[in-house]
């Protein structure tokens, strides 16, 4: 009888409810196609979706005939490029998605808060920290940082690769995606807090992670970072039953219990720098960094922000600051080198403003270099970082969203992904071509280019992004030949929270300057 009971009401909660909801369609969104059968009445196959690698092109695929999808009962996602103004332009009356609340810690950093006015908070005390006024330092800090990658590459050199030959496997002396993530992650921690975290010598990635009650171990940055990554954003988009999906995964799964652990241990990671660099704040030492501008405001008057609050944004900090930044430079080297015309362009580029024997490229020579903005613009559209759809929720009375109106509470979202490949705005959307950025021409397609997304939630970090890819790309790209496994070499391509390429091995040898 008991049984029987338990039975009727998950059969209640889960089916008869979600079904009756979707015939009475409260909020009107039956008429909007499914992206999958089931996705009017339930999450679980947009969260299937996320456990299945590339989601974003799949939905991208999905919308070639549908500009509009219902990705889950209470969930909207569009691909018709005017949407994103109104979805997260400077005037949406959108907020955040639970998306946000239900994967954020006890307290928020700026990219997960909510609240509007709790953000305006937050971002006024954080904008003297990533304001473009410290331009000046960021660049000591990511030339430091890039002698340090070339250092590592000189020494893995090998010899020019013969015509018309693929590299011997014991050439490909460089994990190019590994280096990118050593080198955001050192130059974020250099820039926020001061730090030197000693990946560049050796190429590797061992760092302390330390727990609440003051043990501390060794960790994997990239291992830890990477579950941190990819454990919510597998499970979250189900809001409802988030919390459990939680807990049974650590029961039921070894694979997921060993990645909330490494979760976790991201956390100590996070916790260990806020540590060190308080304690070095304790002792007085005067340094310019994040975590000096958390601390006081010019005038050297304190914000007296919690500690919890300062660690979260030291999270965010090290997180978005690094991943986001390092997927761009492997991109911008994975198509340069899948486009030989388009580096040897680059290259010329290159070589009319660098010195022969510059070993760093400096900012004010390469900053403005239209060629090179537009390969990594290119990079960025063509497979956007962030790749996913942003969850947006309308305000309680509703919003219109392309002159239609779409109800309150309603989940909303655009995937960069498949805004960056409309042909409606980009021609020849799959090819790489940075040509299209150039010019007069390049100018309407700005406002569909969102890697950074946009409006007042957009990054408040691009400009230390690209400081470090301008930097490091002319630098590399001016002193070193490089070659994949193969031409024809195109790994697929996996979706977590950020997108998540694996290794790019490649051969690397020193450059005669002058010969293409
Ligand atoms: C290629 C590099 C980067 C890309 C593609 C990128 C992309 C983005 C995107 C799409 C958002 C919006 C996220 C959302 O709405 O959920 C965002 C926000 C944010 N990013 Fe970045 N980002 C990059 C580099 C950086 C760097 C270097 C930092 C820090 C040093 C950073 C810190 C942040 C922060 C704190 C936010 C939240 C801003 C707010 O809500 O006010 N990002 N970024």
């Amino acid at each position: 009888m008991y049984a029987t009971t338990v039975g009727l009401l998950v059969a209640m909660y889960f089916l008869v409810i979600p079904i009756a909801k979707y015939f009475y369609d409260p909020k009107g969104l039956r008429k909007y196609p499914n992206f999958y059968a089931l996705s009017g009445i339930s999450d679980l196959p947009f969260l299937y979706e996320a456990q299945r690698g590339f989601r974003s092109r799949n939905l991208f695929e999905a919308h070639k005939k549908h500009p509009v999808l219902r990705i889950g009962p209470n969930a909207l996602s569009y691909s018709d490029p005017n949407a994103i103004k109104d979805i997260y332009g400077h005037g949406t009356s959108c907020v955040k998605d639970r998306f946000y609340s239900e994967t954020g810690g006890t307290h928020a950093h700026l990219a997960d808060v909510v609240d509007k006015k709790e953000h305006a908070r937050k971002r006024k005390v954080l904008s003297s920290a990533y304001a473009v006024k410290n331009l000046e330092e960021w660049e000591f800090n990511v030339a430091n940082v890039a002698g340090k990658v070339i250092k590592a590459f000189d020494k893995r050199c090998t010899a020019p690769l013969l015509p018309n030959t693929i590299p011997p496997k014991g050439d490909l002396t460089v994990d190019y995606r590994n280096w990118t993530v050593l080198f955001a992650a050192a130059a974020i921690a250099n820039i926020g807090l001061s730090e030197d975290l000693g990946f560049l010598d050796e190429g590797l990635d061992v760092i302390k992670s330390e727990s609440k009650d003051g043990a501390v171990k060794e960790a994997s940055f990239r291992e830890c970072h990477g579950a941190t990554g990819t454990v919510s954003y597998q499970l979250v988009w189900a809001y409802d039953w988030f919390k459990i999906f939680k807990r049974m995964s650590k029961i039921f799964s070894s694979g997921y219990r060993k990645m909330w652990k490494l979760d976790g241990d991201w956390g100590g990671i996070v916790y260990n720098r806020a540590t060190t660099r308080l304690n070095r704040y304790i002792a007085g030492e005067k340094l310019d960094d994040f975590f000096a501008a958390m601390m006081e405001d010019k005038n050297g008057d304190p914000h007296n922000l919690e500690w919890g609050e300062i660690v979260a944004e030291i999270n965010i900090m090290m997180n978005a600051g690094h991943d986001t930044t390092a997927i761009s430079l492997r991109n911008v080297m994975f198509f340069s080198l899948k486009s030989p015309k388009c580096l040897a362009k680059l290259r010329e580029e290159l070589d009319g403003v660098l010195d022969e024997d510059e070993v760093v490229a400096s900012y004010s020579k390469v900053k403005n270099l239209p060629y090179l903005r537009a390969c990594i613009d290119e990079s960025l559209r063509m497979l956007p970082p962030v790749i996913f759809g942003l969850p947006r929720r309308t305000p309680v009375e509703g919003t219109a969203i392309l002159d239609n109106y779409v109800a309150g509470d309603t989940s909303v979202s655009m995937s960069a992904y498949v805004v960056h490949h409309q042909v409606s705005v980009f021609e020849d959307h799959d090819t790489y071509k940075p040509e299209r950025w150039l010019g007069e021409e390049g100018k309407p397609l700005q406002p569909y280019f969102i890697p950074f997304s946009t409006g007042a939630r957009g990054c408040i970090g691009r400009n230390i992004s690209y400081l470090e890819q301008t930097v490091l790309v002319a630098s590399l790209i001016h002193r070193f030949e490089f070659a994949l496994t193969s031409p024809d070499w195109n790994p697929p391509v996996k979706e977590t929270t950020n997108l998540s390429p694996g290794p790019m091995p490649i051969k690397v040898w020193r450059r005669i300057i002058g010969e293409n």
